[in-house]
C-alpha cells in the first residue's frame, strides 16, 4: 500500500531523512519508532505530499507522490502533530470546514460529520467551542478531521503526545478499531509501549535512518535473550559514577544513565547484579529498587544505538 524507495530529505547540511526504504502492506499498522528529531515527521510530510524529498520516491496505492500527488491525497488521511483547529468554532464547525476542503458537501458532509464525531466519542461536545475542549478532546477532533473523507490509508504523527492517560487509551483503541475496518495505518511515536501494542511491524528510526525493521518478534530476536536491569537510586545519579567500570562488569552489554536510574542491558541479570550493586555502593549511590524487565523494543534501540529512546 505504501512503498518508500531511497527517500532522502536534506535541510541545508542536515540530512533529516536518510535513504529510507520500507513498505507498508495493505491492512497493516506500521509504526515508525524513534526519538525526537529522528525524522519521523519529515517522512510523514513527504508521504502526504506536503514536502518534496531531495531525492528518492514513494508510492501510495500505486500512485507516485511526485507524479500523482492529487490521487495520493485522495487516498490518505493525515493527522499531524500540530493541531490545526479553530478555537472559536465548535467541533462540528471545524469538521464542516475540513469536509469542504476535501470537497464534501451538504447532506453527505453532515452525515459524515455526525458519524465521525460519534466514532471519536465527541458527539455530545459537537456544539461547544474548541476553546473549551481538553487537550485529549482536541486530539480526537484532529483525528476526526483526518478521517472525514474515509481515507484508505491514515498517517498519524505522534497522536498521543501530551495528553491524559484516558484520552491516550481512547486513541489507541480507536486506531485499532480503524485498522479492523481495513484502514492501513502509518503511525509514528517515540513511545515504545505504543509501538509494541499497536504494530504489526515496526521500523526503528534514528538520525534519519531506518536502523531496524521487522515484526516485534524479529526485532527482539536481534537483542537475543537480553534482559534490561533497572536500578533506581535514592538521589540523582552521581556524575562521577564510572560508567566504564559498570560496562566492564562481565555480562554487561550496555549501560545507560537516566536521572535517578541506570539501565543495564545484560544476558545474565542474576549473576551481574551483585557486581553492579558493589560498584554503585563503592561510589556512594543508595539503591531504592531493582527491576528486571523482559526484552522489549527499547532494549533493541539501546543495543543498536547505545542510547535510550527518550534521550
Ligand atoms: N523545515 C526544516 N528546516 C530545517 N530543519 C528541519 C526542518 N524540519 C525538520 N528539521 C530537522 O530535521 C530533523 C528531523 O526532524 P523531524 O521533525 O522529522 O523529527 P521527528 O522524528 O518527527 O521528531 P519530533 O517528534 O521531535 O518531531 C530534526 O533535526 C529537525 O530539526
Amino acid at each position: 500500500m505504501i512503498r518508500v524507495q531511497n527517500l532522502t530529505k536534506r535541510f541545508g547540511h542536515l540530512t533529516a531523512v536518510d535513504d529510507l526504504n520500507f513498505e507498508v502492506r495493505e491492512g497493516e499498522i506500521f509504526s515508525l519508532l524513534g526519538p525526537n528529531g529522528a525524522g519521523k515527521t519529515t517522512t510523514i510530510s513527504i508521504l502526504s505530499t506536503l514536502l518534496l524529498p531531495t531525492s528518492g520516491e514513494a508510492w501510495i496505492g500505486g500512485y507516485s507522490i511526485l507524479k500523482h500527488p492529487l490521487e495520493v491525497r485522495r487516498l490518505i488521511g493525515v493527522v499531524p502533530q500540530e493541531i490545526a483547529l479553530y478555537q472559536d468554532l465548535s467541533g462540528y464547525e471545524n469538521l464542516w470546514f475540513w469536509g469542504q476542503m476535501y470537497g464534501l458537501k451538504d447532506k453527505e458532509l453532515r452525515q459524515r460529520i455526525h458519524s465521525t464525531l460519534e466514532q471519536v466519542g465527541l458527539s455530545e461536545k459537537a456544539n461547544q467551542k474548541v476553546r473549551t475542549y481538553s487537550g485529549g478532546m482536541k486530539r480526537r477532533l484532529n483525528l476526526a478531521a483526518g478521517l472525514l473523507h474515509r481515507p484508505r490509508v491514515l498517517f498519524l504523527d505522534e497522536p498521543t503526545v501530551g495528553i491524559d492517560p484516558q484520552s491516550r487509551r481512547a486513541i489507541l483503541d480507536f486506531v485499532k478499531s480503524l485498522n479492523h475496518e481495513g484502514i492501513t495505518i502509518l503511525y509514528t511515536t517515540h513511545y515504545m509501549e505504543e509501538a509494541q501494542e499497536l504494530s504489526h511491524r515496526v521500523g526503528i528510526m534514528d538520525h534519519g535512518r531506518l536502523i531496524a525493521l521487522g515484526t516485534q518478534l524479529e526485532l527482539l530476536q536481534q537483542v537475543g535473550e537480553h534482559d534490561t536491569l533497572v536500578l533506581t537510586f535514592e538521589d540523582d545519579m552521581n556524575p562521577m559514577l564510572p560508567l566504564e567500570a559498570l560496562n566492564n562488569v562481565p555480562g554487561v552489554v550496555n549501560v545507560i544513565q537516566e536521572d535517578h536510574r541506570l539501565k543495564v542491558l545484560t544476558h545474565a541479570s542474576g549473576e551481574i547484579l551483585p557486581h553492579l550493586i558493589a560498584v554503585c555502593l563503592e561510589h556512594g549511590m543508595r539503591i531504592r529498587s531493582v527491576e528486571i524487565s523482559e526484552p522489549n523494543l527499547e532494549a533493541v534501540f539501546l543495543k543498536l544505538t547505545g542510547r535510550a529512546l527518550r534521550d
